[in-house]
């Protein structure tokens, strides 16, 4: 770059110094012959001038010119020639030696020939008074005929003519005659004095000839000649000179261009290689993987690549882009240098990171002419592995999980921390050892002929392997091996990676144990249960020998748990298990299903019968007190049993009939037991139809509400009315609540259920109310409506809505809603009582009729059953329990309703029990609202 600039600039200045020489050749001939031509005519108008004055001289010293005006003119202008021309003027230079001294010689002459006019002028001034002056004298000598006027006359006509035409001798004859004529002369005054002047003319004469030869003699025009020959030679040298000059000069002028031929030949094969040069150049910057830019000296950006774009995409490339622009976009991109850039000989090298998480090497080296060659290398890449070394040596040495590289040849050759933590071993003590050293001797030949066989064809082995640690303890792992092979597939090196699963297992067994055991009871669970069901059916299909399967639910289970509390529920179902423990064979599986429901899975019968002993077994023993808190407890049980593969073909299937069957013994009385049937099947399938239709009751109108009569013992009014739902199906006809609530209740039914019968008493009441009728009606509540919606704040609404004052509803709630206080039930009926809302408790006495439930209930009213009046009358212990409940109530300043009241005796007997309200048949049967309006209306006019 430095040589093709230089090489550039002298080529310039060998054109300017060709063109310089051009214009001296053009201009030295022509400069030369203009010099010599304005030399000659001055030479010319110097010899001019002279021809000029000489001419004037004669025509003074003839006396035909009687004034100097024009000589006087001549001289001045001489006189301005030879100071321009000689003395200041460009004449002298380039006149060599010769015609300089002729030169001065000719001036000399000039000088000579001024002092020589000047004295011709006086002389001649003279010359011409005296011509004029002898005349006078000679006329005088003739008037006075003086005796030598004729030699005066002649003297002075020869004196004329000499002055005219100066004859040779001519003044030496005059002289002559002169002395003549003094001789001769008398010695008058006219004579002398004639005398006297004409040889003053006569001298004069002879000092103007005199002075006349002495001009002749400079003979300035021959200096003039000389001088014009003399510079015609040196010019002819000149103009020699100059055509050598010229010569030499054409000469050099043609060796220049030759010159520049050969460098520009030169400089443009040199300007060939150069874009050779810069195209390899080119080339081999595009070729290149690395980014590349080059900057000349002035900061240009002279060449770049392609990955220098993808380098840094946000360069604007379309405008000139220089090293500070180029910098100051890259501040802007947000690019990141590092700040340890290592400058060697004027080359910067870094790394910066681009806001695209791209990571470059960076190196900025100054070039010769103070360029700047810049090249990044991507090392994203690298730096990735970098980070990911960086990583998996940090996970290395950081790792819980145990790392051991074995070489080839079988000897450990690196461990991690964790690998210490576990086996014991220190990294110096284990390295170059046999992984051998971790053998526990626990596994046969047969394991590691697996674990090799494994490692060798597909890389690796994982599993569970007992090693031991250095302390000798043999521990459980959960050993990864990889095997690390070369290109040729030879093995380099093992990787185990290993973890203690000690508290693993541990806490597997624990789990397994939850997830498969009871924990309260440690018998297999419902999971476990159904496993081995499962694996059993398996067997007992493969051997075609029959299963049983028994479903065991303690009866008044629940009484025990609400009584005693859950702890000693706890101690009765462990107490349970233990009994039915014994009840069993080795190969039958008893679990506990939840609850207080246990599930004897019998998988060897040989018939039914044997499944009936066994549950006769254990019915039998269960029935047998429990001493529970000191008491003797005495529970029962139902079993339901179903036989595969007679009852089920899957082990859900014979499940669930199992626990059909045992609902049914359940419902048909206590300590019973029942195997599965079709028909069980068959109600089952009618209750979930029924289910299926009570769903759709409330939209199609099929429900209603009867209202039966509560009235006073004495007069016989009605004061109140209870609510009773009554479904008219279709196709069944009516379907008394007995039959549907419990199904509303399991299903979930008797939340809208429940609402709906709210909402319809109420304003019917409401509207009785309105007429006059003074009721309070009572609606029976479910448990499950608690969960269901039901709130204070639904049922203050419902109020609202209706119209029925709070005081006049009554809700009638069963013994077992109190016996869930654990699940809020108090705080559900309190946000009632709040409302003004009146509570009943319903079938007082068929529960546990606790006292302690009645005292913590804000309780109002309390209904004995009717199983109680039924035979209060003709029955001495159900007439002490009616008494013994009517005192209690009135002790707790409870009101009474006594239901089921059939017969006058009984009514006689309530009231002389002081019972004030009386609800049943002896009265009314639950009926239609209109029905009731009816009554109502009859009773108003009656009274
Ligand atoms: N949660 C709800 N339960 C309700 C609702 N409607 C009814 N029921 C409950 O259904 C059970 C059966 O009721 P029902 O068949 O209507 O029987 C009632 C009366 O008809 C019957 N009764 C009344 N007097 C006599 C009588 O002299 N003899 C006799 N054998 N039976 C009589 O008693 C039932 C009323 O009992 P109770 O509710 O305990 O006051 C019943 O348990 C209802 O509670 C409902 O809407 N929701």
């Amino acid at each position: 770059m430095k040589n093709a600039s230089a090489a550039t600039a002298f080529i310039s200045v060998i054109s300017l110094l060709l063109l310089a020489l051009l214009a001296l050749y053009s201009q030295t001939g022509s400069h030369t012959v203009q010099h010599h031509s304005e030399r000659l005519a001055v030479l010319l108008e110097f010899g001019d001038l002279s021809a000029q004055i000489s001419e004037e001289i004669l025509l003074i010293t003839t006396n035909a010119r009687l004034n100097y005006d024009r000589i006087s003119q001549l001289q001045a202008r001489q006189r301005l020639a030879v100071q321009q021309q000689f003395n200041d003027g460009p004449f002298r230079n380039g006149l060599d030696s010769e015609a300089l001294k002729l030169l001065s010689d000719y001036q000399q002459a000039l000088e000579q020939q001024e002092l020589l006019i000047e004295d011709i002028k006086l002389h001649a001034a003279l010359v011409r008074n005296g011509l004029l002056y002898l005349p006078q004298l000679v006329g005088q000598m003739h008037r006075e005929n003086h005796a030598i006027t004729t030699e005066a006359r002649e003297l002075m006509s020869r004196m004329l003519r000499y002055q005219l035409f100066r004859q040779t001798n001519g003044q030496a004859d005059i002289h002559q005659q002169l002395q003549t004529l003094q001789q001769k002369a008398p010695d008058d005054h006219l004579s002398q004095h004639f005398l006297y002047h004409a040889s003053q003319q006569l001298r004069h004469l002879g000092q103007v000839q005199q002075e006349l030869d002495s001009l002749l003699a400079l003979d300035s025009q021959q200096l003039l000649r000389q001088i014009e020959a003399s510079y015609h030679r040196h010019h002819q040298q000149q103009m020699q000179r100059a055509d050598h000059f010229n010569l030499g000069l054409l000469l050099l002028i043609i060796l220049l261009l030759l010159i520049l031929s050969a460098m520009f030949l030169k400089w443009q094969q040199a300007q060939e290689r150069t874009e050779q040069a810069h195209n390899l150049l080119s080339d081999a910057v595009s070729s290149l993987k690395e980014a590349f830019a080059l900057f000349d000296d002035q900061g240009r950006l002279r060449l770049y690549n392609q990955p220098w774009l993808n380098a840094y995409p946000w360069l604007d490339t379309r405008q000139p882009l220089d090293w500070q622009s180029f910098q100051q976009q890259q501040k802007q991109a947000g690019v990141q240098q590092t700040a340890n850039q290592s400058d060697t000989g004027g080359s910067a090298q870094y790394t910066e990171q681009t806001p695209d998480q791209r990571w470059f090497l960076a190196s900025d080296s100054n070039t010769s002419n103070g360029g700047k060659v810049c090249v990044r290398t991507d090392i994203t890449e690298e730096k990735k592995v970098e980070e990911q070394l960086r990583r998996v040596a940090t996970i290395f040495e950081t790792a819980n999980e145990a790392i051991m590289v074995v070489e080839g040849n079988g000897r450990i050759k690196a461990v991690n921390p964790a690998f210490t933590r576990i086996t014991g071993y220190s990294e110096a003590e284990i390295l170059g050892q046999n992984p051998k050293i971790l053998k526990s001797g626990r596994h046969n030949a047969y394991f590691y002929h697996a674990f090799w066989q494994s490692l060798q064809q597909q890389g690796n082995w994982s599993g569970e392997i007992w090693n031991r640690r250095r302390c000798g303890q043999i521990y459980p792992q959960w050993l990864s091996v990889s095997a690390l092979r070369n290109d040729q597939g030879q093995i380099l090196e093992y990787v185990s990676v290993f973890t203690d699963i000690t508290q693993r297992k541990k806490d597997e067994a624990h789990i397994h144990r939850q997830a498969y055991y009871d924990a309260l009871t440690g018998l297999p669970n419902r999971s476990l249960l159904t496993d081995r069901l499962e694996l059993a059916m398996d067997t007992s299909k493969q051997k075609n020998q029959p299963l049983a399967l028994m479903f065991i639910d303690l009866d008044r289970f629940k009484y025990v748990n609400d009584t005693l509390g859950h702890k000693w529920g706890d101690t009765l179902l462990n107490l349970v298990a233990q009994r039915l423990q014994h009840c069993i064979n080795r190969e039958d599986t008893l679990a506990r299903f939840g609850g207080d429901e246990f599930v004897l899975l019998m998988p060897q019968i040989t018939s039914n019968r044997d499944a009936t002993l066994a549950a006769e077994n254990i019915i039998r023993r269960l029935s047998h007190p429990f001493d529970l808190a000191g008491r003797d407890i005495t529970i029962g049980a139902s079993i339901g049993i179903a036989l595969y593969p007679d009852d089920a073909t899957t082990a859900d299937e014979l499940m669930r009939h199992a626990d059909l069957a045992m609902y049914r013994a359940k419902n048909t009385g206590r300590n019973q037991l029942q195997f599965f049937t079709s028909g069980l099947q068959l109600q089952a399938a009618e209750l979930m139809e029924l289910e299926q239709d009570l769903r759709m009751a409330i939209d199609a109108g099929q429900l209603q509400v009867h209202y039966q009569p509560i009235v006073s013992s004495e007069q016989g009014q009605i004061r109140g009315v209870e609510a009773l739902l009554r479904w008219q199906h279709p196709q069944r006809g009516w379907i008394p609540p007995d039959q549907f609530i419990a199904l509303a209740e399991d299903t979930g039914l008797i939340g809208p259920i429940g609402y709906w019968v709210l909402e319809t008493a109420c304003h019917q009441a409401a509207v009785w109310n309105r007429q006059g009728a003074g009721l309070y009606l009572s609606v029976n509540l479910s448990g499950r409506q608690k969960e269901l919606g039901l709130t204070a704040e639904v049922l203050a609404r419902l109020l609202q809505q209706s119209g029925l004052q709070a005081r006049d509803l009554m809700l009638e709630i069963t013994e077992s809603l109190l016996l869930d206080d654990h699940r809020g039930a108090a705080e559900w009926l309190a946000s009632f009582k709040a409302l003004g809302v009146q509570l009943a408790i319903d079938d007082f006495g068929t529960g546990y009729s606790s006292l302690s439930y009645l005292k913590r209930y804000p309780l109002d009213t309390l209904k004995i059953d009717r199983s109680f009046i039924r035979d209060c009358t003709n029955n001495p212990e159900d007439a002490l329990l009616v008494d013994a409940i009517i005192a209690m109530a009135r002790s707790l300043k409870l009101k009474l309703i006594a239901e089921g009241v059939e017969t006058a005796e009984q009514q006689t007997h309530l009231q002389s029990l002081g019972c004030e309200l009386l609800q049943g048949y002896l009265f009314a049967t639950a009926l239609p609202p209109e029905e009731l309006t009816r009554r109502l209306t009859e009773a108003a006019t009656r009274s």
